[in-house]
């Protein structure tokens, strides 16, 4: 078992929310092992990662759905490792809504607060509030069953965010919408965290979603945290060849280190980026789509045939397949010129646009 060293949360902002050592084990499996992070204040964490990789997991063991093995939740500063799930001031939203169908919106929204013990008028004003918040103000004396999936939805976000819980967990809770939806209701996630202010740790399989409302990333991958940053450094200076796959698209070229800093792969001998070491002997070099160019640029380059060209407006996409039957991708920008199909072309890149991963 390895236990992870404690992730500084980001920026300035003091920690509302930090996991020490969080383990689960069920008989022989481990559903996460030790891990260790911590999230600001009005932070939005994303947990992100292949299906069976442990968000969930880790998301209802900081709930108290589930019991950890082994581990500590901190919550501002109080350790709440063993304060039942109710108690611990954690608003939950699930992919499917769960509202009340006998209630309508506004009694839905109400609900939570009515559990509370609030004043009538305090009630009132609150389920207003929320209702303008999310834009259902029209829709209050509706039921569940008259609403669309996206509604529903924003009822559910309503209801979580009406009481003001310290900490918002979200399960995929656009999972069951389709695509233009999900992206629309990702802009008013991102709209209710900024006006509320509001502590979130956000569960997701799709890499896009989390690059469009993290303020940081937990990329994970079995059972464990892979790396723990912004979207940026995450996506600039990925640590592992799983991280570079796993957000945005990626080259990656594995090999062995030689004695004079270059890169022995299956496409060619590479220059390594300046101070970049294999601890180990092996590595991989890690080039986006977006730094490889048409011609040999300062002596990394690869050879290849064009077998897709992908026009997408603003930037064209190419693919060629190299020697072993990999492929790499580059983008073109408005200006340059395409290559055609089945055409030999040699791409490269500065070596300081290369990332080495392990
Ligand atoms: N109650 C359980 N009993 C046994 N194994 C479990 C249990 N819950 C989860 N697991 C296992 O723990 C691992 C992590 O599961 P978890 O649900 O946390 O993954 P996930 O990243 O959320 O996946 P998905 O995106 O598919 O929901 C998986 O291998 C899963 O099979």
């Amino acid at each position: 078992m390895t236990v992870v060293a404690i992730q500084p949360h980001g920026g300035e902002r003091p920690p509302k929310l930090v996991v020490e050592g969080l383990c689960k084990r069920y008989g022989a499996t481990t559903a996460l092992e030790a891990s260790s992070l911590s999230v600001g204040e009005g932070e939005f964490l994303t947990l992100l990662g292949p299906s069976g990789s442990g968000k969930t997991t880790l998301l209802q063991l900081i709930c108290g759905l589930v019991e950890a093995s082994e581990g500590r939740v901190i919550i501002d500063g109080r350790d709440q490792s063993r304060t039942p799930v109710h108690q611990r001031d954690i608003g939950l939203v699930f992919q499917h809504y769960a509202l009340f169908p006998h209630l309508t919106v506004a009694e839905n929204i109400a609900f939570p607060l009515k559990m509370r013990g609030r004043a009538a008028a305090e009630i009132a004003r609150r389920v207003t509030d929320t209702l303008e918040m999310v834009h259902l103000g029209h829709l209050a004396q509706r039921f569940p069953r008259e609403l669309s999936g996206g509604q529903q939805q924003r009822v559910a976000l309503a209801r979580c965010f009406v009481y003001q819980p310290s900490i918002i967990l979200m399960d995929e809770p656009l999972g069951a919408l389709d695509k233009k939806l999900r992206e629309h209701m990702q802009i008013e996630i991102k709209r209710l965290h900024r006006e509320s202010g509001a502590t979130i740790v956000y569960v997701t399989h799709d890499q896009e979603e989390a690059l469009a409302l993290s303020d940081r990333i937990c990329l994970m991958n079995h059972a464990r945290i892979e790396q723990l940053g912004t979207p940026r450094e995450i996506y600039e200076r990925p640590r592992t060849a799983f991280a570079a796959d796993f957000i945005g698209i990626s080259n990656i070229f594995r090999g062995t280190a030689t004695a004079n800093g270059a890169l022995e792969t299956a496409h060619g001998l590479f220059a390594l980026p300046d101070g970049a070491r294999c601890d180990d002997g092996k590595g991989a070099l890690v080039i986006r789509p977006e730094h490889l160019h048409l011609g040999a640029e300062a002596g990394n380059s690869v050879s290849g045939t064009v077998s897709e060209i992908v026009y997408a407006g603003s930037e064209t996409r190419i693919i060629a397949r190299l020697g072993d039957g990999a492929t790499l991708v580059l983008r073109l920008g408005p200006g340059e010129t395409v290559p055609g199909l089945d055409e030999r072309i040699v791409a490269g890149w500065q070596r300081d646009k290369a990332v080495l991963v392990s």
